[in-house]
């Protein structure tokens, strides 16, 4: 069975006593890539009594790093060639090439290729053969606070679904899979391909990275510029935002309007969509139909295949945003960052 777009899942919400352990506990999963999902995934499913090996470059520089977390690790080809389950956590953008030249040729029957992203399955970037399972498992949040999560006996949403289910087994395989990591613990809904991916990629550019970021920049540059300090500009349109974010999460915008003063609510309600008007929602239309028609995913592509100018370009401007120096300098004076947080912020910039 592949998977049919026109359905229309229902909002059955899964949770660890849905999952059957036993269905994956006995089975090898290779995971390759051992970066942000992929150490998240390989530690909690060990963790949970799954027989993991890590697939990596033999020049990784996560290498020494997985097998300093107790796993076993071999390069992408030997781990696919004794998994039965494939966990392809590699950039979306090399995936095709680690497809092609390590995991097709190890691939047997009845074998699973397991994603955290759709992408190369739905702009058929990776056309898996009929007589493997497909699955998707999509923690809807980055991945070292799925491990953060797991480790602090909680557990981090996710999304499941099935593209191909050649042994009639890729459902439960795949909630077994989310509840090895942590997911069920929280909640798991089912989705597809597509509906994962056209909206995890809108809502990482339009909302949680692109536009939010935009929308603290620009808070940053307006102040500065109207003469106040940078450091008052840092801790009003970024270090606060956590804060007001939290709230929202805990209990929705109300739980934030609540908490705010009706100074704040009243300035809030009216302004808000002064500043993000409709020409925003105009733009966020655009960037949709750009996601939903492969113009993104074909610019992305085309943007890796010549060797990352304009996104290097970008990265480099982002660091050197003047916000960046401000808020390391206030970061390093204000003691709001946990242990945990700093040794993590600290591997994630390595
Ligand atoms: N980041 C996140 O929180 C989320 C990511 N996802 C999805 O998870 C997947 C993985 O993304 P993410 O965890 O961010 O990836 P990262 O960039 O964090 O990690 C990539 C890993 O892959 C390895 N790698 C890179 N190139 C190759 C290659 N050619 N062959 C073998 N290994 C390679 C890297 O090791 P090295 O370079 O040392 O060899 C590294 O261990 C993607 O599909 C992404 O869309 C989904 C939800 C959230
Ligand atoms: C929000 C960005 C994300 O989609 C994620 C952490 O879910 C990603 O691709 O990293
Ligand atoms: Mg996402
Ligand atoms: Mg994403």
């Amino acid at each position: 069975m592949t998977e049919d777009d026109s359905q229309t899942f229902d909002s059955t919400v899964y949770y660890d006593e849905d999952a059957d352990s036993e269905v994956i506990v006995g089975k090898t999963v290779a995971v390759l890539g051992y970066g942000s999902q992929g150490h998240a995934h390989a530690q909690n499913l060990a963790d949970s009594g799954v027989d993991v090996v890590v697939g990596l470059r033999e020049d990784s520089s996560s290498w020494d790093a997985a097998e300093g977390d107790g796993l076993r690790v071999a390069t992408p080809a030997e781990a696919a060639a004794e998994a039965d389950v494939v966990s392809v956590l590699v950039p979306d953008t090399v995936q095709p090439d680690v497809y092609e030249n390590a995991i097709e040729p190890n691939l047997e029957a009845g074998d699973t290729l397991q994603f955290a992203h759709g992408f190369n399955i739905h702009y058929n970037q990776i056309q898996p053969p009929e007589d493997v399972d497909v699955t998707m498992v999509a923690p809807k949040s980055p991945g070292h606070l799925v491990r953060r999560n797991y480790e602090n006996d909680e557990g981090t949403p996710g999304l499941l679904a099935v593209y191909q289910d050649a042994t009639g087994d890729a459902h439960e395989e795949g909630l077994a899979y989310a509840a090895a990591i942590g997911c069920t613990r929280a909640g798991v809904v089912e989705t597809s391909f597509r509906e994962e991916t056209e909206t995890d990629l809108f809502g990482e550019q339009a909302v949680l990275c692109g536009g939010v970021t935009s929308l603290v920049k620009q808070g940053y540059e307006t102040l500065v510029d109207a003469g106040y300090s940078p450091e008052m500009a840092y801790f009003e349109c970024l270090n606060e935002l956590k804060l007001i974010v939290d709230l929202m999460y805990e209990d929705g915008l109300g739980g934030m309007w609540d908490s705010v003063s009706d100074t704040a609510e009243y300035g809030g309600l009216t302004q808000g969509d002064v500043v993000v008007d409709e020409h925003a929602r105009e733009n966020m239309e655009e960037v949709l139909e750009k996601v939903q028609n492969g113009q993104f995913a074909r610019e992305w592509i085309a943007e890796n295949q010549a060797g990352r100018p304009s996104y290097t370009q970008l990265r480099h401007a982002e660091k050197n945003h003047e916000i960046e120096a401000v808020g390391e300098e206030l970061r390093g004076l204000f003691a709001w960052q946990d242990e945990e947080e700093e040794e993590e912020s600290a591997e994630v910039k390595a």
